[in-house]
């Protein structure tokens, strides 16, 4: 196969796998290239790089999403004066034959030719939680961590509502930090969380951990404690968070993808970060990033304007490349935004040491600004 094609082909298995929308695939490259050929073996080859892909075949994504997928594919195939290509139809067959469910698979190729498979809710808000699915903030801010992984690297890391763990997975795999701890407070998004890091090769061994801690308020378990990067997952909710718990966590880097999205959330959310601030043990503020989507500018707003008043200062950092999760930069309201917040106060002791704060623009914020 031409090198052109096998490219197109890897496109069409990227996108797949991770369960991309169906509109953001190449489907006009497919269809020229299908024009010009006179057999299916480009048709065969994106079939058994998507749906018959062992990683699909594994950890499958939704009914609904392969059969969208095949039935693009086969009106594709149509279109040609190709010969039918039996195998489209008996995959599809066996797809019409499976039952829907409320949870699929999705599997994020990372650069390192390793994969982060998740089981993910097919809703995007379902058990009264947005966090029982990956948003394109994690997608993100886990792509912005890949091209800068000196910032983790060796470094201990918390992440300020995982959801199902997208961000924190593909950073344990391709960033060497020395510590991850992942932290929400929904007893589901918890719960799939934890099987989610399972599920990725990292071993839940509480025999070996002789680290099982339980709080009042929080509860925190450690997934494993024999390889680097040590996982944790933390109980923690904003609101409530106790002295004990943030004296525990002292880390040198916090993130956050997808969590400004509700003035009142936000508001608890910079008071954590403000109290992180002023627990490290050192004295010097953690390095925080934090990547979003502005889907209501009066909220972003809002956002900074808060972080003004309390004296975080914050800075934008320039977008990056979104070539290796292939986001889809259109589909929300404004765009995506990441940045980093290194929290100081100019004259309270709650933040005595330097402040500077960064934003990472993925998108066309500058209109937002
Ligand atoms: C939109 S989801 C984002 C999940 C994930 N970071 C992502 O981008 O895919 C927001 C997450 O923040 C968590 N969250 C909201 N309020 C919280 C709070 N007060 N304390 C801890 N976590 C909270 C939710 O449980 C949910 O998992």
């Amino acid at each position: 196969m031409a090198a052109a094609e096998e490219e197109l082909a890897l496109g069409f298995q990227r996108r797949f796998l991770a369960a991309r929308p169906l509109r953001s695939f190449p489907w006009p490259e497919l269809e020229q290239k299908l024009k010009t050929s006179s057999d299916s073996s480009l048709l065969v080859d994106i079939l058994h790089k998507t749906i018959l892909h062992p990683l699909c075949v594994k950890y499958p994504s939704s009914v609904k999403y392969r059969r969208g997928f095949l039935t693009e594919l086969i009106k594709k195939h149509e279109s040609t004066t190709a010969e039918p290509l039996d195998e489209l139809y008996d995959t599809l067959a066996d797809i019409l034959n499976k039952e829907e469910s409320t949870h699929c698979y999705k599997n994020y190729l990372l650069p390192t030719g390793e994969s982060v498979t998740l089981s993910e809710n097919v809703a995007i808000i379902s058990r009264g939680t947005t966090g029982l699915v990956t948003w394109d903030a994690a997608l993100h801010l886990a792509e912005w961590a890949i091209e800068n992984s000196t910032v983790f690297s060796n470094r201990t890391v918390l992440e300020l509502g995982s959801g199902i763990g997208f961000t924190g997975i593909a950073i344990s795999k391709t960033c060497n930090p020395k510590a991850y701890i992942f932290s929400d407070y929904h007893h589901c998004v918890l719960k799939q969380l934890t099987e989610n890091i399972c599920l990725n090769g990292f071993v839940l061994e509480p025999e070996t951990t002789n680290h099982i801690e339980m709080q009042s308020q929080g509860q925190k378990v450690e997934v494993m404690n024999y390889q680097k990067p040590k996982l944790t997952v933390a109980e923690l909710d904003w609101g409530s968070v106790t002295e004990k718990q943030l004296m525990d966590l002292q880390p040198d880097v916090i993130i956050a993808a997808d969590v400004v999205y509700d003035p009142e959330i936000t508001l608890a959310l910079i008071g954590m970060l403000q109290k992180l601030s002023t627990y490290r043990a050192d004295g010097k503020p953690p390095e925080v990033y934090i990547a979003f989507t502005v889907r209501n500018p009066d909220t972003y707003h809002q956002f900074k304007a808060e972080l003004d008043k309390i004296g975080i200062g914050w800075q934008i950092i320039p977008a990056h490349r979104n070539s290796i999760f292939l986001y889809d930069l259109h589909s929300n309201v404004n765009g995506h935004i990441y940045f980093s917040v290194q929290g100081q106060h100019s004259s309270e002791e709650l933040f005595s040491s330097q402040c500077s704060i960064k934003l990472l623009c993925i998108n066309d914020c500058a209109s937002i600004l």
